[in-house]
Formats: C-alpha cells, structure tokens, sequence
C-alpha cells in the first residue's frame, strides 16, 4: 500500500489589500502572506477499494465530499486513468474557519501527495491552476515561499530571505464567514496602492507593514477579535493584527520566551486557543 504523511501548515496575512470588488463578486487583492509552523497531518493512501474518503473527526469540518480535501482528491482523479481508491486522514490542529487557511493548506497538500503518489508529474504552476478553483488561498500553499499574493490572491510572486519571527496566535473561539466579511465589506474609491518592501531585517521592520482592510468588518461583528488584538499589544507584541477574515489574532515578537509567556496567558487567563509558533 502507498502512502504519505505529510504537513498542511496554516498561514498569517501580514498584510491584506483589498483593491476592488469585480464583477464575479471575488475581490481583487494585495496580501503578503507567511506560512507558520502550526500544521495539520494529512495522511493519504493508495487503496483497492475504489472512492475517495476522508475523515477527520473534528466538530465543524465535514467528513466526505464536504471537505475541501475531498474535492482536491477528485479534481485529480478526474485527470488519471487510476482505478484504485484514495483514504484521506486528517488530524486538525489549525483552528476552523479562523483566518488561518487550514482548509485550504489541506488542499494543497492533498493535491501535491496525490501527484506524487500517482505519478501524475503535473507541474506547480499546473497545481495552482487546479488549486485555485477550490479556494483563492489554495495556490499560495502550492508555492510554499513567502508571498506577495495578487489578483484574487492567486498570483504569487515570492519575498526571499524573510526573517524568522516568533508568532502568538490565538483565537477567541468565534467562526467566522469569509463570504460574509467580503460582502460586508465598505470600499473607499481609488486608494492609493501601499508600497510592500522587498526585504526586511527583523520583527520591527515586518511590524511596518502589518494592515488588514477587512478587520473593521469582523471587529463590528465580533468585538471580542479586537479586544484581543489590543491585549496582545498590551501584554508586550511588538505588532497585532486580525489573519484574513478572522479571527485568530496574530502578534509578532522579538523572541521565543515573551512569546510562550504571551500565549500562557491568552489560554489562562481567557480560557482561548493560544499557540507560540514559529514562522517558516
Ligand atoms: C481571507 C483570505 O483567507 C486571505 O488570505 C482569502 O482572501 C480567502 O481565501 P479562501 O477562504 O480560500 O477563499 P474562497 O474559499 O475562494 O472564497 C470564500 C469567499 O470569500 C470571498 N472572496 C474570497 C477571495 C477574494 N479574493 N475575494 C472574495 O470576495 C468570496 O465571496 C468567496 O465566496
Ligand atoms: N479540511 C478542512 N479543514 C477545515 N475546514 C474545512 C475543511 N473542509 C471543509 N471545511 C469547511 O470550510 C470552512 C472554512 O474552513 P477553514 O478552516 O479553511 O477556514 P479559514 O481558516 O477561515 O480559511 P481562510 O483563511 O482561507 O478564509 C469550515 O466551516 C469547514 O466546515
């Protein structure tokens, strides 16, 4: 029997433009966009039995073809001339619906092992093509760098020699939809297009480019996000801000222990999902 382990890591937005909404109701972005060390494991198998299952065993994360990692099988499948059956096991770790990406990074990671266990040799850029049309942030996981991401979030062009920074992320147990923050969303016309650095030297200079156009639309739904924001500004980040739609907060800091503290005390004190991580 083939089979692979592999690790779907979750992801930050230091930063998230929103440009314009278009005709097909997407928006046309301008994120930078870091994978962290907090993954999930995506166990795929090879087997006679033909189908796709996949289970996971998490309240809120459908089993079957309602899961995202499904779909990623089938899209490959369709292109194969296999006849054998694909079992798919998820152990969650990235909190659901948070901002995080974890669906989408299992996603990716489903579509990367099936090429690889099926021989199919489809290129990367083939992968994201595919990846896209099952979630805008599916692409960027494919490209496994540090991004700036564009158009819907699908053109990647890579940030080389990012610094390693410690990460708190913690999350206040709301879900919350990323369909409904982009509908609620209010556009100003024609602002002027921030300019993203090509390099960084440490924490401070990340901390400059921290911006998230969505937060005021989570924050009125759910003030508790940016109670949480400013208790990470509070308690010694030195930058907080929301990840993509919400809400896991994310703060930066110069090193491990004042993380590891931080995060002690979001889970302590608050009773919230709290999580010192690395970035990668
Ligand atoms: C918030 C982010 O996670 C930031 O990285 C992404 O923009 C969202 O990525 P995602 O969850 O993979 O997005 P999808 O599953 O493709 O879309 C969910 C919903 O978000 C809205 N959406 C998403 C991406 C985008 N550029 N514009 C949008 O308006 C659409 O209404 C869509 O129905
Ligand atoms: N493998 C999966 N992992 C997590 N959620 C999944 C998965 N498959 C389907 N879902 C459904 O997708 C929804 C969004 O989940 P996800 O955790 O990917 O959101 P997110 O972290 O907010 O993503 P993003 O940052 O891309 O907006 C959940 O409500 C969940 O029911």
């Amino acid at each position: 029997m083939k089979k692979l382990i592999l690790k779907a890591p979750a992801k930050v937005n230091y930063r998230l433009d929103v440009l314009r909404r278009r005709a097909d109701g997407y928006h046309d972005l301008r994120m930078v966009m870091q994978r962290v060390d907090l993954s999930d494991d995506v166990e795929i198998r090879l087997v006679d039995e033909p189908g796709i299952r996949v289970t996971c065993g998490k309240d809120g994360v459908p089993d079957g073809p309602g899961n995202i990692a499904w779909r990623a099988a089938d899209a490959l499948l369709q292109l194969s001339d296999y006849r054998g059956g694909i079992d798919i096991d998820i152990t969650k770790r990235i909190p659901v619906a948070a901002g995080l990406g974890g669906g989408s990074s299992d996603a990716a990671t489903v579509l990367m092992g099936v090429n690889e266990l099926l021989g199919l040799n489809l290129s990367e850029q083939r992968l994201r093509e595919i990846g896209v049309k099952l979630g805008a942030d599916v692409p960027f996981f494919i490209f496994k760098k540090t991004a700036i991401a564009e158009g819907i979030g699908d053109q990647l062009t890579a940030l080389e020699n990012m610094p390693k920074v410690w990460v708190v992320l913690a999350n206040p147990g709301v879900h919350v939809s990323t369909g409904w923050v982009y509908q609620n969303l209010q556009l100003t016309a024609d602002r002027p297009v921030a300019i993203i650095p090509n390099s960084y030297a440490g924490v401070k200079d990340v901390c400059g480019i921290l911006s998230n156009d969505l937060e005021p639309v989570t924050f009125s739904k759910f003030p508790v996000v940016q109670e949480l924001k400013e208790l990470l500004a509070a308690w010694g980040a030195a930058g907080s801000l929301m990840s993509g739609s919400g809400a896991t907060v994310f703060a930066l800091f110069e090193d491990e222990a004042t993380a590891k503290q931080v995060a002690n005390r979001v889970t302590e004190e608050k009773g919230w999902f709290a999580e010192a991580v690395q970035t990668l």
